[in-house]
């Protein structure tokens, strides 16, 4: 994985509504100080979720590189389904959602709410996750937390509304409610 904001294709032929992007925003990781060890956690569960993890970034906690990544990944890659780990918190260099609020069109607050909800059943301190979610063109991009534990955790609530969700921003025009024969 580069330790930059330049990001390296791993495949090439894929199928577009399960490819996914893992970004990592932890100035510890970028200065090479810690292992990436929520970026694994989370492209281990996509991996077995049936998700194509086509890229993995690791950037510094700094809003325009969250920024430059998500629009790279979005508006050159077209992966389906971004993730991010890190940097949702409260401390003064937590940013990651102001870096994501610059690239999104439309919000998903269900989804960060659902996160925060089911978190809270296990942490008081889910509350204080400031984690977005939302669409840019056909990317759904969503923040998770910094710790492999909590990423996993609140990866694991939006994952049964994610093929639906892809769909529909991929355009699917099927009907929701249309009756099953
Ligand atoms: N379902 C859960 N939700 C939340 C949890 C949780 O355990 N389960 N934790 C809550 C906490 S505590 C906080 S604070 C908030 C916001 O978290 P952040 O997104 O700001 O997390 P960071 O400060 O970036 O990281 C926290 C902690 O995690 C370790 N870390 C971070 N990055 C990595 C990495 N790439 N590899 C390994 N370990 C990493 C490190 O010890 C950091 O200090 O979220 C709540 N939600
Ligand atoms: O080095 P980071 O950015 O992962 O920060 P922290 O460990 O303080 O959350």
């Amino acid at each position: 994985m580069r330790k930059d904001v330049t990001l390296q294709t791993r495949a090439n032929a894929v199928d577009h509504d399960r490819t996914a992007a893992v970004v990592t925003v932890s100035d510890r990781g970028f200065r090479g100080e810690r292992e990436d060890r929520s970026g694994d956690a989370l492209e281990a569960r996509l991996v077995e979720a049936g998700y194509q993890v086509v890229e993995r970034v690791l950037v510094p906690d700094e809003a325009p590189a969250v920024s430059h990544a998500l629009r790279t990944l979005s508006d050159e890659r077209s992966v389906a389904l971004v993730l991010t780990t890190g940097g949702t918190g409260v401390a003064p260099r937590d940013v990651t959602p102001e870096g994501t609020a610059a690239v999104l069109e439309k919000t998903v607050p269900g989804m960060a709410e659902a996160m925060r909800a089911a978190s809270l059943a296990k942490t008081p301190h889910a509350m204080i996750s400031r984690a977005l979610a939302g669409i840019r063109r056909r990317t759904l991009i969503v923040n998770l937390p910094g710790s492999p534990k909590g990423a996993v955790e609140n990866l694991e609530v939006i994952l049964p509304a994610l093929p639906h969700a892809l769909a529909k921003i991929q355009g699917d025009p099927t009907e929701c409610g249309a009756p099953i024969d």
